[in-house]
């Protein structure tokens, strides 16, 4: 569990401004638009960057600071959005050279990780032959060399493939048990029915923080989805459609509605991408 106070972070002229924050166990999804202050909260989580003004933050009650900031160090794990590795490191090297730079110098953690993540067999191969994808999973791998306890991540999936997707997903979900796990991202889709909690920044604020299935239920109007042919399409107001794909026989067509439909639509499951999409239009003066 993380708690922030009178976060005050101002980063030129963006502020993350948040009065109190308890962040729970277990794998909360953190999105917002670009420029939302996604990356300035997880740099602050992480401590990468110093908390400004009066503001606090405390990991399991206790404040990152003094000794204790040696403490919550060593007890987290961060997944920028981007890292420079040593080219001419083999994947081994880098992950035994971050693990020694972090006081880990058993080499079964190194094994563990490079078994983990599907790397033993790049273990010999040097980063700079590698795609972004393998480099991605050793960004992954190299914040768990400390089996943290705290893990923060910034648009983790960047570069993976739809298999290591899921499996980085089931992963994040089973590790996020006992830990809080954070983890920013735009796509939505992929995390639902793993993430525990919804934050959502809005404009440097929390525009909502509870539980997936919360975030999904306070959602005013319902998802449905149907095929439509391209007359009935015309007809849909463009503010209601949340996706849409063309088949051969016309188009499918997912939207939300407060009232019933006439068409041959059926009602669905809201997603989290749904219920984000829904909030942001009935924020947008688009939706008239
Ligand atoms: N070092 C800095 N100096 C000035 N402004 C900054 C700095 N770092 C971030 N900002 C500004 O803070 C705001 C929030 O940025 P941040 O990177 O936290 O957003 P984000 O939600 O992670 O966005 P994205 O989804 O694009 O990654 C932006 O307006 C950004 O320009």
């Amino acid at each position: 569990m993380i708690t922030l106070s009178q976060i005050q972070q101002q980063m030129g002229s963006f502020v993350l401004d948040i009065e109190s924050l308890t962040l729970h166990n277990g794998l909360t999804m953190l999105v917002g638009e670009n420029g939302a202050g996604k990356t300035t909260l997880l740099e602050l989580l992480a401590t990468v960057s110093e908390v400004q003004k009066k503001g606090e933050i405390h990991y399991e009650g206790k404040s990152a600071e003094g000794y204790n900031l040696l403490l919550v160090r060593s007890r987290m794990g961060y997944v920028p959005s981007s890292m420079e590795l040593y080219g001419s490191m083999t994947v081994y090297h880098q992950l035994r050279y971050f693990g020694e730079l972090k006081g880990i110098y058993d080499d079964a953690v190194i094994r563990k990780l490079l078994l983990e993540f599907d790397l033993e067999n790049y273990a010999p191969v040097k980063i700079r032959k590698l795609s972004s994808g393998i480099v991605r999973r050793i960004h992954i791998a190299q914040a768990m060399l400390t089996n943290p306890r705290f893990l923060m991540l910034d648009e983790p999936m960047n570069g993976l493939d739809a298999g290591f997707r899921r499996r980085t997903i089931a992963y994040l979900s089973h590790l996020a048990q006992h830990r809080t796990v954070v983890a920013a991202s735009h796509e939505l889709q992929e995390w639902d029915r793993s993430a525990d909690y919804v934050l959502w920044l809005d404009c440097g604020r929390v525009a909502f923080y509870g539980s997936a299935r919360e975030w999904i239920q306070s959602v005013p109007g319902e998802v449905y989805e149907g095929e439509v042919s391209d007359k009935e399409l015309a007809h849909i107001p463009e503010a209601s459609i949340i996706a849409r794909r063309t088949n051969s026989d016309g188009h499918v067509v997912r939207l939300f509605k407060s009232g019933q439909l006439n068409t041959s639509f059926y009602k669905v499951t809201p997603s989290i991408e749904d219920a984000y999409y829904i909030r942001k239009r009935l924020q947008s003066p688009r939706n008239d």
